[in-house]
């Protein structure tokens, strides 16, 4: 017999103590920047929103909504969007950093004096540089070396945070200091934080896992079948984790969180930006018209031609990223690499217990 679950969703009543106000700060000002904004407001804290569009802060000032990216959304507690990012930072216990990948060095960069020693700076963003193949956590590092670094990832659709559907994520630092900071400051009953130490392996991982889901949404569109997408999700882990450890990532992150929880959501929901891009382009639709459509990053289509690159160099065997690489940026057929993958020679399912035999 089935039991019927009545365990009702937490509201903004149910928010922490407020007497434990502590300063934060939130840059960029789009679905994600909003929802981890929303998140540490609702905890109590103080929250200076950062974004590079004058009218749009004032929007949100005046009506504590965000429309360009989360019009349904109602943005309360102690919220101060600007656009002003020293201000933004100035007496931050933490600043939360969701800029895309492809400006986020040059904002860090234009800001680098007005971090301060010791300040914990976090990147919620998922992609790579494509200068150096460098990480977000490196570009802190880089950049502004005095302050402390970590990274957020896991399954953290934006969409389904803001309504405060129940969600966990990971919080990769080396300082366990950040770390607690950051458990402390996002933790609620409807948002969990974990932690990690292989920063490099979490921050991979959520990067990865967005090549992952456009073939996925892909394979939706063709309606390939439920063990079609059984066998994408898992060879999708063995590569990504073959990459990512080839590169010194701990394959036992890819158990975690950050690595099949992030790549099971994003490869099953409609939610996911990167999913969105696949299904368009199986359904037939070039991929500019498809990304214009969306209006949002979708980190995945710039992070597919480094990590190609990058396999290349290397020498690691990724036919996932080749096959979807042929397709987007090559004139191949999505049916022609199906069948090439199908057909290509069979090998070992999980590499660490029984070696891949066979080469590319
Ligand atoms: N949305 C999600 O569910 C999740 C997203 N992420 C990651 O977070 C990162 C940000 O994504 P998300 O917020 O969703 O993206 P959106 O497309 O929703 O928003 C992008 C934001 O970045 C701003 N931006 C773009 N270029 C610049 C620039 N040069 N200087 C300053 N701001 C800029 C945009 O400003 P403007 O509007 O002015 O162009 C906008 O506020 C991505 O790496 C994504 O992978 C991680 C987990 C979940
Ligand atoms: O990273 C995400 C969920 O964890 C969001 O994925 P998209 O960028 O594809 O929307």
């Amino acid at each position: 017999m089935t039991q019927e679950r009545t365990t009702p969703k937490p509201s903004p009543t149910d928010r922490k103590d407020t007497s434990e106000c502590r300063n934060v700060a939130v840059l960029g000002g789009g679905s994600f920047g909003t929802a981890m904004t929303k998140v540490l407001a609702e905890n109590g804290h103080c929250v200076r929103f950062w974004m590079r569009d004058e009218a749009q802060a004032r929007d949100v000032r005046d009506k504590g909504v965000n429309d360009r990216y989360m019009p349904d959304v109602k943005l309360e507690g102690n919220i101060d969007p600007t656009t002003d990012l020293a201000a933004a930072i100035r007496g931050a216990e933490a600043v939360f950093v969701a800029i895309p990948s492809k400006a986020f060095r040059s904002v860090i960069r234009e800001h680098a004096e007005d971090f301060e020693a010791d300040q914990a700076v976090v990147s919620l963003t998922k992609g790579i540089e494509r200068d150096g193949f460098r990480l977000m956590s490196e570009i802190l590092q880089e950049e502004i070396p005095r302050c402390r670094t970590g990274v957020l990832s896991g399954p953290n659709l934006a969409g389904e945070i803001v309504n405060r559907d129940l969600t966990a994520t990971v919080i990769a630092a080396k300082d366990p200091d950040v770390r607690r900071t950051v458990q402390c400051l996002l933790g609620c009953e409807y948002f969990r934080v974990y932690a990690n130490v292989d920063v490099y392996g979490v921050e991979l991982a959520g990067a990865l896992k967005n090549i992952y889901a456009i073939v996925a949404g892909m394979a939706a569109a063709m309606d390939l079948g439920e063990n079609a997408k059984s066998m994408l999700i898992t060879r999708s882990l063995a590569e990504m984790s073959r990459f990512a450890v080839s590169l010194g990532a701990n394959p036992m992150t890819f158990m975690g969180l950050a690595g099949i929880g992030d790549l099971i959501v994003t490869c099953t929901s409609s939610r996911s930006r990167n999913f969105r891009i696949g299904y368009a382009v199986g359904k037939g639709r070039a991929l500019d018209e498809a990304a214009a459509e969306i209006g949002q990053v979708a980190e995945g289509v710039h992070t597919l031609l480094l990590v190609k690159e990058k396999a290349d160099d290397v020498g690691v065997y990724m036919p996932l990223v080749r096959g979807l690489y042929d397709i987007l940026y090559g004139n191949a057929s999505i049916s022609a690499v199906i069948n090439g993958l199908m057909m290509a020679v069979q090998n070992s399912d999980v590499e660490f217990i029984l070696p891949r035999t066979v080469a590319q």
